[in-house]
């Protein structure tokens, strides 16, 4: 009930104000509120709590809340029926799980599935897809209600303040008669991204999402240089609701720098000007190899600020706002949160190379089912062990070598970062994205492979030479120079695309079995 109980209390000093927009039209959290509680009365007229008392399709856990923590799938575009559907779960007790539109049928089963959803909430454009999974893995379905949204000119009919008083007050008596919930109960399942394996359940408290806040919208390269364009058009005036900040993967920016290249110059520089004004633009999820940040700046004047997070605490370590953004770092750890390296032997290190592990208020609770893996997760204190092999620079920067198990290579024995090598070959004219995975060899322990995706005017040349993009040859003789000679790929594949999941990351470990077979 936290996080309802924030929101309420910010509902009751700034009900009035747009809290979400979309699509053009504002939403304030009345509105918001309101809809959560026809979710909550959805929820509750579908005899759910008889379910759950029998123990019978509905499956709850611990005792709070009518819906006893079963899971609700939510379904829905970014909007605010999303964030209704997400408040109204929680406000009945139960575990908010959103289902990425973005998977395969396949992906979504298995989350689905695993989460052992009772129902799903989704939205009308997504009603026949969803009632016809849901048949596949026995859940029930329901339509989430729109929302109101502000009337356009909300100085002429702004609700009274009594109004807005009853309206917070008949919401909190709702609210206070359902069973308690506790900031440490499960509120959120969010599924890792399955860059190393099937997606795994990440359980997230009320207590931990309270001290965070996220939004994130659909992406489109030409959806997005436009909205840049129309907040500030090159007349020099600026849009009443100007995008101010951005935030994005790696693989974004070079799809938007891809958009630039393809654009007319006045459009070019009608966009160059517009993503100028910008306040702040930052880079997550992925490596962002330096040619791209550089790039990035040529063309915007912004020097993208790089953060590191991970579904289980979403936000850690940050370059700073005010203060120098480094590049191939991706800063130092955000205010509350510790971090520590660790070494194969057990022993802590300030400057070589180790595993992240992080302590912080936003931490996730559990694996959801994944007792073991929870337990193997964390160290002494409350560590989360990350995965992730790191090191720090001499003014306490984290530089990500990569996923101890998909990126970093063993090669005669040297421990290669394959971030490190990608970075140098995107410097390459002729190489658009590329992957770096150590594949098996019985001399070497691992060769290094090269995946390269030609850029598209490379590709055109190509196919009237009649002969690749790129040869190893040539990319080892380009190498020599940047690479020391055992950093140099010893095998090379010019590919169209790369395979990349919903959140734009290559799946190395698959990859691996591909080419390994
Ligand atoms: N700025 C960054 N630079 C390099 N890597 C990053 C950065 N930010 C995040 N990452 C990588 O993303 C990982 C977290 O992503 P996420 O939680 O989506 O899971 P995943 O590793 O992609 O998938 P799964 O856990 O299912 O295999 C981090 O552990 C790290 O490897």
């Amino acid at each position: 009930m936290e996080v309802v109980q924030e929101v309420l209390k910010h509902g009751s000093t700034h009900s009035v104000r747009a809290a979400i927009r979309s699509e053009q039209k504002s939403y304030n959290l009345v509105q918001l509120i309101a809809s959560s509680l026809d979710v909550h009365n959805i929820l509750r007229n579908k005899n759910m709590t008889q379910n759950v008392t029998k123990g019978s399709s509905f499956k709850g856990i611990n005792g709070t809340g009518f819906l006893c923590g079963a899971r609700i799938g939510i379904v829905a575009k970014p909007s605010p029926e999303f964030v209704a559907g997400i408040f109204g779960t929680w406000l009945s007790g139960g575990v908010a799980v959103p289902l990425a539109l973005s998977y395969p049928e396949a992906e979504l089963l298995h989350v689905m599935n695993d989460s052992d959803i009772s129902m799903i909430l989704s939205t009308k454009e997504h009603q026949d897809i969803m009632e016809n999974i849901s048949t596949k893995c026995s859940a029930q379905c329901s339509l989430l209600p729109a929302v109101t949204s502000m009337p356009v000119n909300i100085d002429c009919q702004e609700p009274s303040s009594t109004e807005v008083t009853l309206s917070i007050s008949s919401l909190m008596a709702e609210i206070d008669s359902s069973k308690e919930i506790r900031g440490d109960d499960p509120a959120l399942i969010l599924y890792t991204s399955g860059t190393t394996g099937k997606p795994k359940g990440v359980v997230h408290t009320h207590k931990g999402i309270v001290s965070q806040v996220e939004f994130m919208p659909k992406f489109s390269v030409r959806g997005v240089w436009q909205r840049w364009r129309e907040s500030y058009p090159n007349d020099g005036s600026k849009n009443d609701e100007a995008i101010t900040v951005f935030t994005g993967v790696p693989t974004m920016y070079t799809r938007l720098l891809q958009g630039y290249d393809g654009m007319d110059p006045e459009q070019q520089s009608a966009s160059s000007f517009a993503a100028k004004q910008l306040r702040l633009m930052m880079c997550g999820s992925s490596a962002l190899p330096s040619p791209l940040m550089k790039r990035w700046e040529e063309v915007t004047g912004h020097r993208l600020l790089e953060r590191y997070g991970m579904t289980e605490f979403v936000m850690a370590l940050s370059n700073p706002l005010h203060g120098a953004r480094k590049e191939g770092t991706v800063g130092k750890p955000l205010p509350r949160v510790e971090a520590k390296i660790i070494m194969e032997d057990g022993t802590e290190t300030t400057s070589e190379v180790g595993e992240l592990c992080i302590r912080s208020p936003s931490l996730f609770k559990e694996y959801w089912r994944k007792p073991e893996v929870t337990t193997e997760s964390f160290i002494d204190g409350g560590f989360f062990k990350t995965g992730d092999t790191v090191t720090v620079d001499d003014e306490g920067y984290f530089i990500i070598l990569g996923r101890t198990n998909a990126d970093i290579m063993k090669v005669g024995g040297y421990k290669l970062s394959a971030l490190e090598i990608e970075s140098v070959l995107l410097q390459h004219e002729t190489v658009l994205e590329c992957a770096i995975l150590g594949l098996p060899d019985e001399a070497y322990g691992e060769i290094i492979c090269a995946i390269v995706v030609p850029k598209e005017d490379a590709k055109k040349r190509a196919e009237l030479e009649v002969k690749p993009a790129l040869t190893l040859e040539a990319l080892t003789s380009w190498s020599k120079d940047k690479l020391a000679p055992y950093k140099i790929p010893t095998r090379l594949y010019i590919w169209d695309s790369l395979p990349r999941n919903a959140m734009g990351k290559v799946n190395k470990k698959e990859l691996k079995k591909l080419l390994g077979a």
